[in-house]
Parts: C-alpha cells; sequence; structure tokens
C-alpha cells in the first residue's frame, strides 16, 4: 500500500525531508545543515552538489529511519527556499558556479543600472516584484557576465538554471526534467505572472537566452518519476513543487482570499492569500503567484524579511550570547523590556517594505547599563518589529484587516516571540500543531496530484491549532515602543556604498 508522501524541504540552512502519513501527521523527518560560504561582504553562496547530497541523502535516511519502504511512498513533493540560483551544464549535469543564494547581494549594481534605465515600474508590473538583487534574474546575468566561457555555452543552448526545486528535480530525475511551477518561477524577476509567460523584453535586457529557462507547470501535477538509481529501484512520481514561502501557505491552509500566514524561519514571510486576483502593492510587498492547480492560478501578496531568526543564530554563532537558539527565550524573559536598546538586523539590507539593498545591521540605545538580556530581547523583538511592518502594508494594500494571523517555522517554537507578537500588532496569533507547514504544504501538493487526498476541503479540516496567542499591548505604550523602531530603522539605511 502506497502510505505515505515524502517532502523535500530544502531551505536556507538545512535540507529536510519529512514523511507524511493519510492524516498529515509527520511520521518522521532527517535534516542536514550544509556550509553558508561567504566569499565577500554581503556575499551568500551554496555549492548545488552539496545540497543534492545532503537533500538525496536525508530523504534515503528518513525513509530507513521510518521503515518506510520507497515502494509505499506515493509521491514527493519539493519546496525550496527561493530564488537562489543554479546555472549548470547540460551535458556534464556539473553547475558552473556555486549557487547564488537570495540573501547575496552582489547584483546591486545590476539593480541600480536597471533603475537608471526606468525599467523599475514596468519590471514591477509585469513580475509584481521589485528591483532588488534578491531575485534570479540579475543572479543568473552576474553567472553569465562572470564565469569564464558561460555566456557563450548559454548562447549554444548548453547551460540550464534553475532554482533549487529545478536542480533538484533535474538530480532525481537524471537528467530527463527540466521543469519549475508558477510559484518559483514569479520570483525570477523574468516572468510575466499575468501573461504566465517568460518575458522577452526583461530577458533580452538581462541577456539571459531563453533555452536556458526551465518549463512552468502547475504545483500540484506529476513532473516525472525518478531515476531507479535514487531509491533502490523505486521510480516514485514527483509530483508537487512550490516555494518554500507559498507551500507553507498551502500548509496553513490559507485557500481564502485574505488569510494569511508569516513564517518564522532564516528569514519571515508573510503572505496572503489574494485568490485569482494580482493586487499591486503600492506600500512596498511584492505581488507573487501562490500556487497553480489543474488551470486555475492563484496569487499572493507578499512581505519578504530577510532576517528573522538569523539573526538568533546571529547571537548564538557571533556573539556567542547564547548557547542554542531556544535559549533566547529564556534570556528575553529576564528582563521587562530592553530598556531602549533596538536591533536593526539589516544584515543583508532590507526587504519589505523598505528594499534597501544598502542598510547594514545596527544596534540603537545603548546605554552602560545595556546588557546580554536586553540585546537578545531587542533582537527578538526586531523580529515582529518587522512583521508588524508588513502587516500594516498588507492591510493598507488589500483594504483587510486581518482575523488572525497563522504563524510556523522554527523561531515560531518561541513562546516570548510570539507573545511579544501578537502584544504589538493586536491581532490573535495562531500556532498550529505541525510547525513544519512548509513540508506539509508541498505534502498536499504531490498527494492531491496522485489522488492520496481528494481535494483541499478535506486538507482544510486537518488544520489545529496549538496555542493562540491573544494578549494585547495597550495602545499607547505599543505607538511608543513601535515609534522607536521605526527611528532605529531610519538609521540603519542607506549606509553601505559601493566602492
Ligand atoms: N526557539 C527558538 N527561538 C528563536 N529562534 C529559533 C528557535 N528555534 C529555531 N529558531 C530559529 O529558526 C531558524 C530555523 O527555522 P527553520 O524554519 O528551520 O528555517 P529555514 O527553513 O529558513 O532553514 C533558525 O534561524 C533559528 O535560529
Ligand atoms: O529557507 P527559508 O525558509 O528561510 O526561506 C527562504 C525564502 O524562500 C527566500 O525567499
Amino acid at each position: 500500500m502506497k502510505n505515505y508522501i515524502l517532502a523535500f524541504d530544502q531551505g536556507t540552512t538545512s535540507s529536510r525531508a519529512i514523511v507524511f502519513d493519510k492524516d498529515g501527521m509527520i511520521v518522521g523527518t532527517s535534516q542536514k545543515e550544509f556550509t553558508q560560504i561567504y566569499p565577500k561582504a554581503g556575499w551568500v553562496e551554496h555549492d548545488a552538489m552539496e545540497i543534492w547530497g545532503t537533500q538525496s541523502g536525508v530523504a534515503r535516511e528518513v525513509l530507513e529511519k521510518t521503515g518506510v519502504r520507497p515502494e509505499e511512498v506515493a509521491a514527493i513533493g519539493i519546496t525550496n527556499q527561493r530564488e537562489t540560483t543554479v546555472v549548470w551544464d547540460k551535458n556534464t549535469g556539473k553547475p558552473i558556479y556555486n549557487a547564488i543564494v537570495w540573501q547575496c547581494r552582489r547584483t546591486a549594481a545590476i539593480c541600480d543600472e536597471l533603475k537608471a534605465k526606468g525599467l523599475e515600474a514596468s519590471i514591477k508590473e509585469k513580475t509584481g516584484l521589485v528591483v532588488d538583487a534578491y531575485f534570479s534574474g540579475t543572479k543568473v546575468k552576474w553567472i553569465l557576465d562572470n564565469v569564464e566561457g558561460a555566456r557563450e555555452k548559454a548562447e549554444n543552448a548548453e547551460l540550464l538554471f534553475g532554482n533549487i526545486d529545478t536542480w533538484l528535480i533535474w538530480n532525481l530525475t537524471r537528467g530527463k526534467v527540466h521543469v519549475t511551477d508558477y510559484s518559483n518561477a514569479s520570483r525570477t524577476l523574468l516572468y510575466n505572472i499575468k501573461d504566465l509567460k517568460w518575458d522577452d523584453e526583461i530577458l533580452s535586457e538581462l541577456g539571459i537566452p531563453k533555452s536556458m529557462l526551465p518549463e512552468v507547470k502547475p504545483s500540484s501535477c506529476v513532473y516525472g518519476h525518478t531515476d531507479p538509481q535514487t531509491f533502490g529501484g523505486a521510480e516514485i512520481p514527483i509530483a508537487g513543487d512550490a516555494g518554500d514561502q507559498q507551500a507553507a501557505l498551502f500548509g496553513q491552509a490559507c485557500f481564502e482570499p485574505g488569510m494569511a500566514k508569516n513564517t518564522y524561519g532564516t528569514g519571515c514571510f508573510m503572505l496572503m492569500n489574494t485568490g485569482e486576483k494580482p493586487i499591486e502593492s503600492k506600500n512596498g510587498l511584492l505581488t507573487t503567484i501562490a500556487w497553480g492547480i489543474g488551470d486555475k492560478v492563484e496569487y499572493a501578496l507578499e512581505g519578504s524579511i530577510f532576517i528573522a531568526g538569523a539573526s538568533i543564530q546571529w547571537l548564538r554563532d557571533e556573539l556567542k550570547l547564547v548557547y542554542d537558539s531556544a535559549q533566547s527565550e529564556y534570556y528575553a524573559n529576564l528582563v521587562e523590556d530592553t530598556n531602549g536598546v533596538y536591533v536593526v538586523p539589516a544584515f543583508t539590507g532590507l526587504g519589505a517594505p523598505y528594499w534597501d539593498m544598502y542598510a547594514r545591521g545596527a544596534i540603537l540605545g545603548l546605554t552602560r547599563g545595556s546588557k546580554r538580556e536586553h540585546l537578545v530581547r531587542a533582537t527578538l523583538e526586531s523580529i515582529a518589529y518587522q512583521t508588524k511592518d508588513v502587516l500594516e502594508a498588507m492591510q493598507e494594500d488589500s483594504g483587510i484587516t486581518l482575523k488572525d494571523l497563522k504563524v510556523d517555522g522554527g523561531a515560531a517554537a518561541n513562546n516570548f516571540l510570539m507573545k511579544f507578537q501578537a502584544d504589538i500588532l493586536c491581532v490573535p496569533v495562531k500556532r498550529p500543531k505541525v510547525l513544519e507547514t512548509t513540508a506539509l504544504g508541498a505534502a498536499y501538493l504531490a498527494g492531491l496530484a496522485v489522488g492520496f487526498w481528494n481535494d483541499q476541503n478535506e486538507i482544510k479540516a486537518k488544520w489545529a491549532v496549538d496555542e493562540e496567542f491573544t494578549n494585547c499591548m495597550p495602545e499607547a505604550l505599543r505607538t511608543k515602543k513601535y515609534n522607536g523602531w521605526k527611528k532605529a530603522v531610519k538609521r540603519a539605511m542607506d549606509w553601505e556604498t559601493e566602492e
């Protein structure tokens, strides 16, 4: 019997594989961190071979650990860190350069050129995105411009581009299938999200040959089957593919317009379902494709925050103020407030709603009495303030006042953060029982494609709350604290200059 779905959750800092059963419950998880490469200040790379190695490794490991045989897996669903760009040689299957990670700022100057040419408005109109180094398009251009012989090979149709989903599917099928889904395509800066086509004008502006690009398909369909060598002879259908934030929106069953979730991982991403209508943001949010199922494409508004949980890793790894991420909760609770300290974790610039590629991190309001507890608390609070920034923009853009905010991701386990989040938003924060909603969303998309689950109503009925945070800070105090945050952000902006 095919009683399980296997989800691949290829994140920024780790590769994870999770086996789900028919109830949408976790049967087992395997996870492996991989190397973060920082060749220069503001640059971030991954080794795409290491990504494939860790991801296929954890997939095999979780099957072994749970005793689930590959023949019992009904389908594989893939979800991935988005925008991260891999370019590889079609003939050898080897990447020609490290994967350039979504956080990498190296293409800021290319973006400035696009802006100077006055292309920002038309790019936004077509792709739903702002011109920023975050997205894949300028990263592909950088590789073609900077890797010896790359442009010539690309023009001879010898190179392929893909985000991590595409790279994994290509490897799982041993080079047979070169595809992506609507949600991932909508993060490249190369895809027209209304016409549902790669955009010839943007491609020509960036000098990217169309032959490099994957075919774009719905998020729930059979893309191909695993090569028999990968899972001991089994040919498992690969049937779900979505960017991790869109997958989380699906996993949280935010199926109706106006429903929103916020995922607290390396970064923090709030997405609101806007149905079959793309809403253009006037407040610094992105318009993006949520998913495509059958012949229907649905859209979302997104507030992308680049650094959230990563700031807690920074407290742990660089400042050595906490022993592990969970300990941040303990220190934050030892003090009543931050004693006026604000941390702005703009380590890789600022995303929504500020979009400042040149912002850098800042600690403000230090006094002789500032101590570890204040700094730790201020770092956690910065995640909540950034979330408030994007929630306000979202309510304004959509004209919808949120009834509640569903949360997930690693840092959503932090009760201090969730309480402070509810306090500062005055919107109920709902944490589900299954926090791995990203992988769950990919599993649902795959399961729907192969008839493992019947429809979205069946999925919706599975959502269950773990805890709801309904506290709300008195308005005067809330406004005072938030004004302090806004002032701190201003100081961190426009800091770095290109030499
Ligand atoms: N209890 C916690 N408190 C605060 N942050 C946490 C906690 N647990 C995990 N994190 C943070 O969450 C992030 C990991 O979450 P995860 O959803 O796995 O992220 P990703 O998918 O981006 O790799 C890390 O940045 C980590 O610092
Ligand atoms: O790896 P995560 O979970 O931080 O997600 C990264 C995002 O997809 C970047 O857009």
